[in-house]
């Protein structure tokens, strides 16, 4: 559906995005996970047609965003951080408004209105004035003028921000039930959220994209070990004896504790059906297991990892280098 290939955004001397190739299927809930200023806006306004690229190409439903902007912006919905809101209008005013310059009119117009507005369920607010709404139903309007025109793609930047919990579930809601028809694209800095409420996770780090998966994928692919703790009626010599003949087994660390016990904590290289084996060692050497639990790394380890922020390079002589200008590989 979407298609973005070798994107580099420079504000003068500073890249904002760099080298960002990827691709957007239809029908799936997509999220952009970064830091603040990772470069998820950039991306995003970029791939709306709203800014232009320095360098890469950007391609909606086959046609490009920048030469075939029309055609392409029409399959589009979009929702800026900052919502585009006429305060001083009511949201059938502001959406009558939005949906003209959309191109449409008269029935078409009304149907699509009546449609946009049940959908985010503001009928009931919709003759007030949106400065009079609690940012939630702002929130909602903003949802409802990029629903006008049928878009097949839908993106939200950070659509949560500022809201208060009870408003965050109920965006969330409504953005897992746009899921149905659309193809939704949503930024936030938050894991939980894009977790909950994605199926594919791109995660942005300093305008790079450093990642891109399924959220247990992601976990899978970069969890790698997991530590197994566990507490065994036995010397710490007759545990390292047990475990030895275990494959999958890293390192082992004993601790002998009071009452003949012994604190074991493993690393291991995450194999599913080592605990089994760990609890059978235990039993055929008649030595009792009193508790054994694992700990995998969560996938906030893993975002955090991922954009942990790298020390800042200056070369003698080079001046402020920033961080994101050479090309990825
Ligand atoms: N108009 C601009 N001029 C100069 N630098 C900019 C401009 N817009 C964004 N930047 C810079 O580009 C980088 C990426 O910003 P961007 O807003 O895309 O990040 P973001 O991931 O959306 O973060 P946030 O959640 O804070 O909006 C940041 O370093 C930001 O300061």
């Amino acid at each position: 559906m979407i298609e973005v290939k070798n994107l580099t955004k420079r504000y003068g001397s500073h890249t904002a995005v760099s080298n960002l190739s990827f691709h957007i299927e239809t029908g799936q809930i997509y999220g952009f996970l970064g830091p603040n200023g990772a470069g998820k806006s950039t991306t995003m306004n970029i791939m709306t047609g709203c800014l232009a690229a320095t360098e890469g190409e950007v391609t909606v439903g086959g046609y490009d965003i920048f030469e075939d902007a029309a055609q392409a912006k029409r399959r589009i919905g979009y929702l800026p951080e900052r919502p585009p809101l006429y305060l001083d209008r009511t949201p059938l005013e502001y959406l009558a408004f939005v949906g003209q310059a959309k191109g449409l009119t008269g029935s078409a117009l009304e149907e699509q209105m009546r449609r946009v507005m049940a959908v985010t369920q503001i009928e009931s607010v919709s003759n007030r004035l949106i400065k009079n709404l609690s940012k939630g139903y702002q929130q909602r309007v903003g949802i409802a003028q990029a629903l006008l025109g049928d878009p097949e793609v839908v993106i939200l930047d950070e659509p949560t921000v500022g809201l208060d919990p009870k408003q965050i579930m109920e965006i969330r809601a409504l953005i897992q039930s746009l899921g149905k028809d659309h193809t939704v694209i949503l930024s936030s800095h938050i894991l939980s959220e894009v977790q909950a409420v994605c199926q594919t996770i791109l995660i942005l780090s300093k305008g790079r994209l450093v990642a891109c998966d399924t959220p247990e994928n992601l976990e899978k692919r970069f969890a790698g070990t997991t530590t197994v703790e566990l507490t065994a009626e036995a010397t710490a010599e007759e545990v390292r004896a047990i475990l030895a003949p275990l494959d999958h087994i890293l390192e082992v660390t004993t601790r002998e504790e009071p009452r003949g016990r012994c604190g074991v904590v493993l690393e291991t290289d995450g194999e599913d059906a080592l605990c089994r084996e760990i609890f059978f060692a235990f039993s055929r050497a008649q030595k009792a297991l009193l508790r054994m639990t694992t700990a995998q790394t969560s996938l906030e380890e893993i975002f955090l990892e991922l954009t942990a922020e790298a020390p800042v390079v200056q070369l003698p002589g080079e001046g402020q280098r920033q961080d994101g200008e050479e090309a990825e590989g």
